[in-house]
Formats: C-alpha cells, structure tokens, sequence
C-alpha cells in the first residue's frame, strides 16, 4: 500500500546549501501527483532530532512516512529521534541531498535525487536493513549510527574540518568536499598512533598497539565516496569494524589501496572483525565521529549491536 501522508524532514544546509533546489524540485512532483505532505524545516545543528521526537509523539496519520532530504547527518539525527518515541518503527524515506551520501551509496540508493524520490514513491511496503546500535559506557551515550562511527584519523579530520575557516571559504563554491581532503593529509602528518582493544564476538580480546583508522560500518562506504569495506553488507545483520595500523605513512597509504581493492585480508597489521556484538577500547584520549558528526574526545569504551530499521524506497535491482 502506498503511503498515506509524508512528513519531509528538510535541512537547507546539507550539501553545502544544495539541498534547497532539491527540495524544490521533491515539492513539485508531490504537488503535480497530488500527494499529502508537509515540510519540517531544520533551523540548527541538532534541531532534527526535535523535529522527528515531535513527529514521532504527534503523528496520527496512519501510513506516515518520515522523508529526510538532507545528509547522512540529518539521516542519522531523524532515525535516532523517532526511536525516542512511542512510533519508533514509523518508516524513514530518504532522498540525498548531503555533501557525502554514503548511506544512499552503500545501499544503492540513486544519489540523483529525482530518482530517489521514484523509489520512494514506488515503494508499497517498509524495506527492512541493519542499522549499527552502540552504548558508549565513558560517557553514558547510547544512539544509532547509518553508515560508520570512527575513532582515531577520520574522526580528527571531521573534528577539525567542522571548526576550519577553510572549510567556511571552499563551502561558499560549493566546494566543500576539497576541504576534507585538505585536512586530511594534514591530519594525516600530524596524527599519533594509539593503542585498541577490541573484542570480538566471542570475546577474544586483541590489542592493537598502533592504532591510526578505527571504523565499525554498516556498509562499504566511507569519507564521501571511498569503498573501503568492500565485504560489509547492510542485510546480514552483523556489522564489520576495521582496525589499520600505521607502521609508516607510505606502508598505511598502501593498505588503503589495498583495501580499496578489497585485498587487504592478508596483511598483518591490518584487523578485521565481523559480527553481530563487537566491542572496542582505547586507552587515551581520542576522537570520534558518527555518520560524519563529531563525538568528542573521550577514552571509549564502546560497544556495537545491530538494529533493524524501517525505510521507505524500493531500491533498484542491479
Ligand atoms: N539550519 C541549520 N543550519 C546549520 N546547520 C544545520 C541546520 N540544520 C541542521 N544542521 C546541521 O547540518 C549538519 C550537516 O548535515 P548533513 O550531514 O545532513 O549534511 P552534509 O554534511 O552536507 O552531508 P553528508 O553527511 O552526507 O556529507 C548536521 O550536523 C546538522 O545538525
């Protein structure tokens, strides 16, 4: 059956303030197709998840549908906001219109956003796929995560990104991406390695004592594009974490590649771990960032489950 009423949860600064046009451009096939909606404007940093703890204690429209149109940010903000309510298996429809889009990458998703409307409103029944759950006990924070949370390399280059004035300027022509890579390679330079413990479904314990790249994720996809986890699988109810060492930075550029690739299995100081209860320590002060928002610097102690979530688009076959 299709879905009676949309609530579209919009953020007009995702993608670096494109997401206007394609609210625009959602509005106007709903409209011409006589579809019921109304639009939710996200006014600040954070102001999503009110939004969709509102729709989700409020809404009594039956076959209700959150629509985000905005990043993995908005995405990530409007799932854990629902889940705080008492209509937490209301389905979540997505249309992309972040910088990044990993989540719609991973599961394949059209990035177009008139082609991820279609799925969305061919859609008759919810789609059911893995989201990652964690409790991180330092800090007494439980929530959900799309695509990945990172400790360590990609959570200081979120960190200082989201506080540089560079990023600021290369935002204003839409060129925000290229800030990331900046930031990146000086991070990249400047970065201590540091020591993890991980536990693996079993509980078997492994420290890793030059930690650089810690990632547990849902999907493939990280950093805006990059395929660095090519065996994790949205559906098979487990999720995979990484662990790259940094024995040098032309050996830990090589295993990025490698990974890439899909061929780094076979190197040793790179960890992999797969399932559906993972836990991880760090034992100094690190950063973190989930679906691309910062955490905070914190000792972590964080432990990762799966969860299923209700969405709302068919996705193509191919
Ligand atoms: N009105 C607003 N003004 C400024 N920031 C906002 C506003 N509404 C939401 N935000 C914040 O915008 C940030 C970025 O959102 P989002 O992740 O959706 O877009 P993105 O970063 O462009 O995309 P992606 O994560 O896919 O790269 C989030 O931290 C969110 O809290």
């Amino acid at each position: 059956m299709a879905a009676a009423f949309y609530y579209i949860i919009f953020n007009p600064a995702a993608g670096s303030g494109n997401a206007v046009a394609t609210l625009k451009a959602v509005r106007q096939v709903m409209n011409e197709r006589g579809i019921e909606y109304e639009v939710r404007v996200s006014r600040y940093s954070g102001h999503t998840v009110q939004l969709a703890k509102q729709i989700g204690s409020f809404n009594d429209h039956e076959g209700a549908v959150a629509l985000v149109i905005g990043g993995d940010g908005t995405l990530n903000q409007t799932i854990c906001g629902l889940r705080m309510t008492r209509q937490a298996d209301m389905p979540v429809g997505y249309i992309p219109a972040g910088s990044g889009n990993d989540f719609a990458r991973g599961i394949g998703l059209p990035e177009d956003p008139l082609a991820a409307l279609d799925c969305v409103l061919s859609a008759e029944a919810p789609l059911v796929l893995d989201i990652g759950e964690y409790s991180e006990h330092t800090h007494q924070e439980t929530g959900y995560f799309v695509n990945n949370i990172g400790v360590g390399f990609d959570a200081e280059v979120v960190a200082r990104n989201s506080h540089s004035r560079t990023k600021e300027l290369l935002n204003r022509v839409h060129l925000g991406k290229l800030s990331y890579l900046v930031t990146g390679v000086a991070v990249f330079f400047s970065k201590k390695p540091f020591t993890v413990m991980v536990y693996d479904q079993s509980g078997k314990l492994e420290i890793i004592p030059r930690a650089f790249l810690v990632d547990a994720t849902n999907h493939p996809y990280f950093g805006g594009g990059i395929r660095f986890l090519p065996g994790a699988v949205p559906t098979d109810g487990e999720l995979d974490l990484v662990v790259v060492e940094h024995p040098n930075w032309v050996v830990f550029l090589f295993y990025l590649v490698q990974m890439i690739r899909g061929r780094a299995h076979q190197y040793p100081n790179v960890h992999y771990f797969k399932g559906k209860h993972l836990r991880l320590e760090t034992s100094e002060l690190e950063p973190g960032q989930m679906d691309g928002e910062e955490m905070g610097t914190r000792p972590f102690e964080l432990e990762f489950t799966v969860a299923q979530q209700n969405f709302w688009f068919n996705l193509p076959s191919n």
